[in-house]
């Protein structure tokens, strides 16, 4: 009950990272300032921190909450210690503000309160030189009071301890640290004693896994896993190693004891038991831990908290800040909508046409400097040959096509003759849509960035699918053979090395609900971000 008031209080003075270091029956009020101590794992521990995470996703998911765990010590650990708690942690983040939900006796002890929780906060923590000290309870007084009315108060009873292990495994792919994970860490680290082994997916593990472009790059996530863990277990020596199949090292360490699953994990689990005893070594203890649900989910999202539909969530939102382009007038504002074949780009511009924007259709631009008597026409026929030619002296393009897609250098003798003259037809239409006082051009084109033509629009938008759908769709659409179809889709750059160049992506893989909302959202967003540069000049 009283963890999300706790939390929503906190959520209002924090911006940015709540640590949260539990001490059970901390005395703020008496005579004797209160020191930290060890306290043992036990089981309603590892329970709170579930609740600590869940609650935190629904009532401050802004904040990077990390629950500390250095004054909690298996028995044996914290004898071998010799009890003396150690000399303050340092933490990523000096805290700037401690925070308590301690009850006050009488108002006129708050002074006395503040200032003790500040001590007792220096000899925990390294702390920012002017820490503040504030008391969160009064919501919580009555909270409780309404508790000890209701005889809610759980009745004291005897904890149970948590058993422990020397060496504890967990394997992941820890995509943006959330909730789901922090819980799976720190309970990890709560049952470990001396070393945590984290073998974290690397590029063979992520093939099948949804939006796997917007996966962040492997340094980024065993960077953050280190980070955090240093922060709520400084003691535990961290391994962090690449697992390129599903098993790892965790069927060949004999020194491992336990391994952390979930209810959708324990079936790998019981297979890397089956693995280790084929190998010889002991079997590892199953600790299965509830995953958190997510309250925000939508229809089309998994219940659970995701990294999947974490990344779902991030379509149509901005991931990278645009580059200044100052040459470019302020209006209309570019869009440079790209991605590869099959991929709905072309629907997507649809759609943002019927919000308001000007379409200019690239590939359509493409077909228009093929007419006969033209440049290009010219010069395209003396490359590629007359034989070109359907009857009424048009250039056929299908053939044309068949000989450029799949090689790279026919290709680029193609592309070199073409994307000038695509380039100026471009720029005039969006001249025409400036004189025509529009606010928005979508600028469609399948091969935006390998042109180079990033400096003709103000942000890069583009769209992906797996490379299985985009097969099926192009070979149902243009009555391709699938080869063709991976011939013109290896002709293009690949879908991570555009969304590394994006600024927004989209994607059409569900229903055409979704993608709507996606693209609206994707508007709605770009509307702010042109009200807000007009609103700076
Ligand atoms: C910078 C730009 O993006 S300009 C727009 C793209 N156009 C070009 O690059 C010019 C070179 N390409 C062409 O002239 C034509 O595509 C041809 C002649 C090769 C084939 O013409 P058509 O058979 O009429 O096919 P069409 O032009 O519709 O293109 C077929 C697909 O190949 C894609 N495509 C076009 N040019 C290229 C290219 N240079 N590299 C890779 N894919 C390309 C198209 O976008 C389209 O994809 P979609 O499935 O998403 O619609």
């Amino acid at each position: 009950l009283r963890i999300a008031p706790v939390l929503s209080s906190a959520a209002q003075l924090v911006e940015r990272t709540l640590y949260v270091h539990l001490h059970p029956g901390l005395n703020l009020g008496g005579a004797s300032q209160p020191r930290p101590v060890f306290i043992p794992p036990v089981v309603d521990l590892s329970t709170l921190i579930s609740r600590l995470y869940s609650n935190a996703a629904d009532v401050c998911g802004h904040l990077d909450v990390r629950v500390l765990l250095t004054n909690i010590r298996a028995h044996s650990a914290a004898a071998a210690a010799n009890g003396p708690f150690p000399t303050p942690q340092s933490l990523a983040h000096s805290p700037e503000v401690v925070l308590t939900d301690f009850a006050l006796q009488d108002p006129g002890q708050s002074h006395q309160v503040t200032q003790c929780l500040q001590k007792y906060a220096g000899r925990c923590y390294v702390c920012s030189p002017g820490l503040a000290s504030v008391l969160l309870h009064p919501q919580l007084a009555k909270l409780q009071e309404e508790e000890e009315e209701d005889g809610l108060k759980e009745p004291e009873e005897k904890a149970e301890p948590l058993e422990t292990y020397s060496d504890v495994v967990v394997g992941g792919t820890f995509d943006r640290l959330h909730g789901a994970h922090k819980t799976l860490l720190n309970i990890s680290c709560l049952l470990a004693n001396r070393r945590f082994l984290i073998g974290v997916c690397d590029q063979a593990m992520l093939k099948k896994k949804v939006l796997k472009e917007l996966i962040e790059p492997y340094s980024t996530r065993v960077q953050r896993l280190q980070t955090f863990l240093h922060d709520i277990k400084p003691s535990l020596q961290v391994e962090i190693v690449p697992l390129d199949d599903p098993f790892g090292a965790s069927i060949v360490d004999p020194l491992l004891e336990c391994i952390v699953v979930s209810e959708e994990t324990k079936k790998g689990g019981e297979a890397v038991n089956k693995k280790r005893l084929e190998n010889g070594l002991p079997v590892l203890v199953l600790h299965e831990i509830q995953l958190l649900k997510d309250a925000h989910h939508t229809e089309a999202e998994e219940e659970k908290i995701s990294s999947s539909s974490l990344r779902s969530r991030l379509l149509g939102t901005l991931l990278t800040p645009p580059k200044d382009k100052p040459h470019l007038p302020p209006l209309p504002y570019v869009i440079g909508l790209t991605g590869g074949s099959g991929s709905g780009k072309s629907s997507i511009a649809k759609r943002l046409e019927a919000l308001g924007a000007v379409r200019i259709d690239c590939d359509k631009l493409g077909h228009e400097v093929y007419e006969p008597g033209t440049a290009a026409y010219h010069r395209v026929l003396e490359e590629f040959g007359s034989d070109l030619l359907n009857e009424d002296k048009t250039i056929n393009r299908r053939e044309l096509g068949r000989r450029v897609f799949g090689n790279q250098e026919r290709l680029k003798a193609l592309t070199d003759i073409v994307w000038p003259e695509i380039s100026l037809l471009a720029k005039s239409r969006i001249n025409q849509a400036r004189d025509e006082g529009k606010q928005v051009c979508v600028l469609d084109a399948a091969v935006l960035l390998e042109a180079g033509w990033t400096d003709l629009v103000h942000e890069i938008w583009v769209t992906i699918i797996p490379e299985e759908e985009a097969v099926s769709r192009i070979t149902e659409r243009d009555g391709v053979s699938a080869e063709d179809a991976l011939r013109r889709l290896h002709s293009q750059w690949s879908n991570s090395r555009q969304v590394e160049q994006a600024n927004v992506v989209l994607s059409t893989l569900w229903e055409p609900e979704v993608t709507r909302k996606q693209v609206l959202k994707a508007w709605n967003l770009l509307q702010k971000r042109i009200q807000q540069k007009q609103d700076n000049r």
